[in-house]
């Protein structure tokens, strides 16, 4: 009994989505470090946990806020709380104290600009995206992406002071990743989406529009990615996988344009964690390198 409880709450926290989130906060911390002394392998786990936990939590807070329009949903009707396996209550608690936990445990190793961090990106995830915008205006993931970006800054600015432009390139990099990620889904799951009251860019915007907007936001995901290259921030092997990587984001949005449909809109949005994956990947092997050499 207790376990299945645990084991609703583990489920509830969304760890499909999470685990990619702690994960480029984790490259965020590794690029961190020029040198493998131990308190920065401490603080880089500290970093691990509060990245974590705070995922974990936002999920539990904006999940908790949702809980009307996930009930509605086909996608999402059968997750914990909707379908009763944890309480209202609970399902609050959760998320509100992994989120504290997540701040706290920043506060206590005093990463106070890692924990700002922490509290920004909780703070536009919880309260500006799920309770003011989502149900309001279909560019709330713009506002509201900001907050999946965070976990790249909370990662660096945990394990070091110093500043550089890195970081702050990965987070508008998820930026710009984040309009393909959601619209490409959301095209798949209109109906839901349109029965929730929900108004995602293609329920608001025709499917003519809606391929257009998501293949601009590929094309902008594309350049963004190269841009660092050019400002010599990484070299030409990360130049090369980019490219690689960006063949079948421009397949998919040209298929999607050609012919808009949910199974082209879902083969871009199933491809979008690779490609990210991939990407802070190379990034982390060529930082690796760069040490060893
Ligand atoms: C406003 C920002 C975002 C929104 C609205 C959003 C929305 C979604 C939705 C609706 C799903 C499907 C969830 C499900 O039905 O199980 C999803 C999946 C996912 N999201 Fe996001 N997402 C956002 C940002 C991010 C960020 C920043 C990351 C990580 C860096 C991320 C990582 C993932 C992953 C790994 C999955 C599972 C992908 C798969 O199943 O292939 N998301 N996202
Ligand atoms: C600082 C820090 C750790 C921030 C993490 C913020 C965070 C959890 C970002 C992920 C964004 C995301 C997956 C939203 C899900 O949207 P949704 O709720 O619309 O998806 P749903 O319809 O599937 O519930």
């Amino acid at each position: 009994m207790y376990m299945n409880k645990l084991r609703a709450y583990f489920i509830y926290s969304k760890p499909q989505v999470w685990w990619l989130l702690v994960f480029i906060g984790l490259i965020g911390s590794i690029l961190a470090i020029n040198s493998f002394k131990s308190y920065l392998i401490i603080l880089l786990l500290v970093a691990l946990v509060a990245n974590m936990t705070g995922s974990m939590g936002a999920e539990g807070l904006t999940n908790y806020i949702d809980r009307d329009m996930d009930s509605i949903m086909e996608r999402t009707r059968n997750r914990p709380l909707p379908s009763g396996e944890i309480s209202e209550k609970g399902a609050f608690l959760f998320g509100i104290i992994l989120s504290l936990f997540s701040i706290f445990i920043l506060l206590i190793f005093k990463r106070y600009l890692a924990a700002l961090f922490m509290f920004l990106g909780l703070f536009d995830n919880v309260f500006i995206y799920s309770y003011l915008l989502k149900r309001r205006t279909p560019y709330s993931i713009i506002l509201g992406g900001f907050s999946g970006a965070f976990p790249v800054l909370i990662g660096w600015y945990t394990v070091t002071d110093r500043f550089s432009w890195i970081p702050f390139i990965l987070f508008f990099l998820v930026m710009f990743w984040i309009p393909v990620h959601v619209w490409s889904l959301a095209y798949k799951y209109r109906d839901d989406y349109y029965r929730a009251g929900v108004p995602m860019l293609p329920v608001v915007y025709s499917d003519r529009k809606t391929a257009v907007s998501i293949s601009l936001s590929s094309m902008l995901l594309i350049l963004f990615s190269v841009i660092p290259y050019f400002l010599g921030f990484f070299n030409y092997l990360y130049l090369l996988v980019i490219l690689i990587l960006s063949v079948p984001i421009v397949i998919y949005s040209v298929n999607f344009i050609k012919k808009p449909t949910k199974k082209a809109s879902m083969r871009l949005f199933i491809y979008t964690a690779p490609y990210l994956t991939f990407v802070f990947f190379i990034v982390m092997i060529i930082h690796i390198i760069e040490i060893i050499k």
